[in-house]
């Protein structure tokens, strides 16, 4: 008798898959024999850690094992043969774990140490998004990026000199070098008044403020966006500002406030940014906000929660990549890579664009400013000032 076994497709790559999980099984277990981890039992048979999870990542082609140390195995002793596992998998292996249990991640390839901050193919990478952000490359050396208006808010943190200001330099300038300014406005906060300097007098930039009082005031501008655009989308019945009628439509408007923990003690800066986050993809209003210590009770739950992105380049502890949802950016080490959290976890590479480059890539969009404003013809005359921006709002001390 001839049996004919049909499978599927997805039936055959399970199987395969499920073969190339026990082969990945046994090269770990003949990795734990070469590295002397494994115990005699009373038979005098070897006992080996316990391995709970072999899993095979698509995205970025690599295998993950999790396994645990049986009571009685010396965690130093893994730290001190991590070199077996490279001689048994390769150089491109990431061992993580202390007391029991560890993770095994084997990657085909190496991540790139520097990443330049090539204009053009960043321009192709981020044009098929509405709003694209350009994050950097991934393991495989893909791009990647996403579109604000459907992941709105990003949080980027990390220790001082990690990177996170090449990386809001990057993202500002893709932003600015891909949007016009008649589709985004760029409202930008800079506590440490030592990043934005070089985006005053672009185009699309209505201001850059330092002290609180000043960023109070511009987001008490912003909140009052939010209100009309929120009464326009309720007058014309649509559940998003773009689909307002062309009369009507507005800008984009994202608010990017470096180091905003240096605003914590302002109620008001803070209702608002919750605010924004809480409401603002609808209406096309976005925050990027960066932080260097990150700290739990100024990432209060509602700002935390709807901050869509996190970027958590290298941060100093555990505590610290679980308050940001970046797990393992702890352990980081390499300047301007980072972990990405948006809807899953991985490591990324930033491109690297330095304050020079980005000058001269922003060149084309500057624009003269405040009192020059009268003498430049045509883009100047409908260029707003930051005196211009806030006229509506009150300011107590006038
Ligand atoms: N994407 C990158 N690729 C390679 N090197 C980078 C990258 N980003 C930053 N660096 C290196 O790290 C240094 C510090 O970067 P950056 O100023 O962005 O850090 P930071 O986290 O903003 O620090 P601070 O909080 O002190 O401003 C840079 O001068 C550069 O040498």
């Amino acid at each position: 008798m001839v049996f004919i076994l049909a499978i599927s497709e997805g039936g055959v790559s399970m199987i395969r898959k499920l073969l190339y999980k026990a082969k990945a099984r046994r090269a770990l277990i003949q990795a734990f024999r070469s590295a002397g981890l494994f115990f005699k039992n009373a038979k005098d048979r070897p006992v080996y850690p316990i391995i709970h999870d072999v899993h095979i990542n698509e995205d970025d082609e690599s295998l993950r094992y999790v396994f645990t140390l049986l009571n009685g195995m010396d965690p130093k002793e893994v730290a001190k043969k991590k070199y077996v596992f490279r001689q048994h998998f390769g150089r491109h292996l990431e061992l993580k774990g202390d007391l029991k249990r560890y993770v095994l991640t084997i990657y085909s390839e190496a991540m790139t140490e520097e990443l330049a901050y090539v204009a053009q193919e960043i321009a192709e990478a981020v044009q098929k998004h509405g709003l694209g952000i350009i994050c950097g490359k991934d393991r495989l050396g893909r791009y990647v990026s996403f579109d604000m208006r459907k992941q709105p808010h990003i949080l980027i943190a990390g220790e001082t000199g990690s990177g996170k200001s090449t990386q809001l330099r990057s993202i500002l300038t893709t932003l600015i070098r891909t949007k016009k300014p008649s589709e985004l406005q760029l409202y930008l906060g800079d506590c440490k008044k030592s990043e934005f300097h070089i985006f005053r007098n672009v185009e699309h930039v209505q201001c850059v403020l330092s002290s609180a009082k000043d960023i109070a005031k511009m987001l008490r501008h912003i909140k009052k966006e939010l209100d009309e655009r929120s009464n326009l989308t309720e007058v014309f019945e649509v559940s998003h500002v773009d689909d307002l009628p062309a009369a009507q439509r507005r800008p984009y408007l994202v608010v990017c406030i470096d180091e905003f923990v240096m605003l914590r003690k302002n109620e008001e800066i803070m209702e608002i940014l919750t605010e924004v986050v809480a409401i603002g993809r609808t209406l096309g209003v976005f925050a990027v906000l960066s932080m260097q210590r990150p700290n739990a009770q100024v990432l209060d739950t509602t700002i935390r929660a709807n901050l869509t992105v996190s970027m958590g380049f290298k941060l100093r502890d555990k505590m610290e990549a679980r308050i940001v949802n970046t797990p393992g950016a702890e352990a980081l080490e390499v300047s301007g890579r980072f972990i990405m959290n948006s809807n899953k976890i991985y490591e990324i590479q930033a491109p690297y664009l330095t304050i020079d480059k980005a000058k001269a890539l922003l060149d084309p969009y500057i624009v003269s400013k405040g009192p020059v404003k009268e003498v430049t013809p045509e883009p100047a005359a409908t260029k707003l000032t930051e005196e211009d921006v806030f006229f509506d709002v009150i300011d107590e001390k006038r």
